[in-house]
């Protein structure tokens, strides 16, 4: 920048050249010759300069798209971690919450909620990791179970919510059937060779309900499936009724 804030003219010389170019030229043949050599010159000199700055432009071109990539991965990374469970990789339960209450604006849905039995034990009687490894062998069992158009999230410690888009009972029941039967029958690799099961509550709700009714009567069927003598699938139709 020069004291009147302009930014100063690259090409100066090769704009002086030029001009004295032109004057030789209009002046006849005499000056010509020196005038071509200027020109000579400074058109080399524009070229040296051009292609340094092409290669330049390139350069700030690429550091650009590289960081514009660099922001997308972490914008993914960033909703990912908003949006999933870092111990399973299924969804947490903020974006369940999110996924039922979209889903209700739309249409009927099923929620079932299960949670593993006893669990405490085997955290007690094995160790946090050993505990670890049997959410990873549910969750594995989970995703056997479920549909396709199902979603899968974790909503709680050792408590999962398996989401089928439709309020139909007897599908939800044979879903929850499969995944309780999937778990019951799992090699878990408990050092004491016991089995591992869970129970779960079952609720069909039709368009406009929320989450927390959902939920709300899920919990209630997975507690009376749990006082029922857990491994069993309860519903939320009406009266609880038990199967299993
Ligand atoms: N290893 C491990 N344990 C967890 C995690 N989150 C919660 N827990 C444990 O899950 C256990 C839940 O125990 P409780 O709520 O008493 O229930 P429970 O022993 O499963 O008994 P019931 O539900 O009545 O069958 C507690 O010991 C928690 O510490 C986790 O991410 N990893």
């Amino acid at each position: 920048m020069d004291a009147l804030g302009e930014a100063p003219d690259l090409f100066e010389a090769e704009h002086r050249a030029l001009l004295a170019a032109r004057a030789a030229h209009a002046g006849g043949p005499d000056g010509a010759h020196a005038a071509l050599g200027e020109l000579l010159a400074a058109y080399e000199r524009l070229l040296r300069e051009t292609r340094r700055l092409v290669r330049r432009s390139d350069r700030a071109e690429l550091e650009m798209t590289q960081l514009n990539q660099r922001l997308q991965d972490l914008a993914g990374e960033l909703q990912y971690r908003a949006t999933h469970d870092p111990l399973t990789g299924v969804l947490n339960r903020a974006a369940i919450i999110e996924r039922v209450n979209q889903l209700f604006a739309r249409g009927g849905l099923t929620l079932i909620v299960l949670d593993i039995d006893h669990f405490k034990r085997v955290n007690d009687s094995f160790g946090h990791p050993m505990g670890d490894k049997v959410i990873l062998g549910v969750v594995a069992c989970l995703k056997q179970a479920l549909p396709a158009q199902g979603l899968l999230g974790r909503v709680g410690g050792e408590e999962f919510t398996l989401l089928l888009p439709r309020d139909d009972p007897e599908a939800a029941e044979a879903v929850a059937q499969r995944a309780r039967r999937a778990i019951e029958s799992h090699a878990f690799g408990l050092p004491d060779g016991s089995r591992v099961t869970a129970s779960f509550g079952v609720s069909c709700l039709a368009r406009g309900a929320s989450f927390d009714a959902a939920y709300g009567q899920a919990d209630e069927a997975l507690y009376a499936a749990k006082r029922g003598g857990r491994n069993c699938v309860a519903h939320a139709s009406g009266d609880l009724q038990l199967h299993d």
